[in-house]
């Protein structure tokens, strides 16, 4: 059974879902996945999923281990062939689309692990993500992406190995967001980090996202520190969207870790 908390799509309190363009012409669009079910071997994992990530919002996927939501991951993120279902941005059906060809279509990915190049400079790094941008046009984005996280210009000679968990993973973020993209998919970017530097990534450095207009849909296991920075959230179990509502109304809930998680609150911090 699907459980719905809220209705519409309610902004933040403080107004930040807006839509602004993003700095380098990306188009806005919304992210509406409808009826998706994908999997492996011909056996689905992920069954009849819906999904929206509208403009300019941060919407999280939470769950318990093994529900599913690096699978959904994929099969936006053209890794994995839809069995049924649609995945559509803006006016564009994703579905079926191989993964360079979603990414051609201004689709950011920042991965969970191998998320830098560890002998590369936080330079280099970045520009790594302008590949599929005219030569002439790189600098100029850098530029952009370097304005967002400012602290990055400090570090910009260090290898990505060099760094901390989460210095690399702003760089991994940066990179991402050389392709200008309509959406950014995050895949549990606080995972492995010490409990301070990921609230920082959380509330400080992803929420900053919404400034550029990015769609930004996220899988992340930290459920109150996610949502608190986010305008909606899906809860997967066992393959299916289980609970879906306004973050400051899931928010609300005590048992948030037990549900979200299938884990005690303690173990969420
Ligand atoms: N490449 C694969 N081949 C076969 N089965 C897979 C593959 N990848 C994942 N699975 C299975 O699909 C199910 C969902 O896995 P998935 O990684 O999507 O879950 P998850 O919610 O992201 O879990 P976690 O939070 O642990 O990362 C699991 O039962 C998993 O074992």
């Amino acid at each position: 059974m699907r459980i719905s908390l809220g209705n519409g799509s309610r902004r933040r309190p403080d107004g930040s879902g807006a839509a602004r363009p993003a700095g380098g012409g990306g188009r806005a669009a919304a992210l509406t996945v409808t009826g998706l079910s994908a999997g492996y071997n011909d056996t689905p994992t992920i069954i009849d999923v819906d999904l929206h990530v509208g403009v300019g919002e941060i919407v999280t996927v939470l769950g318990p281990n093994g529900a599913g939501k690096s699978t959904l991951l994929k099969a936006v993120l053209g890794h994995l062939r839809p069995m049924s279902g649609t995945v559509r941005l803006g006016d564009r059906e994703l579905g079926g689309l191989r993964s360079d060809q979603v990414c051609r279509l201004s689709v950011g990915y920042v991965p969970q692990v191998n998320d830098t190049f560890p002998r590369l400079t936080v330079l280099e790094n970045i520009e790594m993500g302008g590949y599929t941008l005219p030569r002439s046009k790189v600098k100029a984005r850098m530029a952009e992406v370097m304005d967002l996280y400012p602290q990055l210009g400090k570090l910009a000679a260090r290898q990505g190995g060099h760094l901390s968990g989460g210095e690399r993973k702003m760089v991994a973020i940066a990179r991402a967001l050389m392709i200008n993209p309509t959406l950014l998919v995050l895949d549990e970017p606080t995972a492995g980090l010490a409990p301070k530097p990921a609230d920082e990534l959380l509330s400080k450095h992803i929420a900053a996202l919404t400034t550029t207009g990015v769609s930004l849909l996220m899988v992340e296991q930290r459920a109150r520190e996610a949502m608190s920075i986010s305008h909606r959230a899906y809860v997967m179990a066992a393959g299916r969207v289980v609970l879906t509502g306004q973050a400051s109304d899931l928010l609300e809930r005590p048992d948030l870790g037990d549900v979200f998680l299938g884990r005690t609150e303690g173990e969420n911090k």
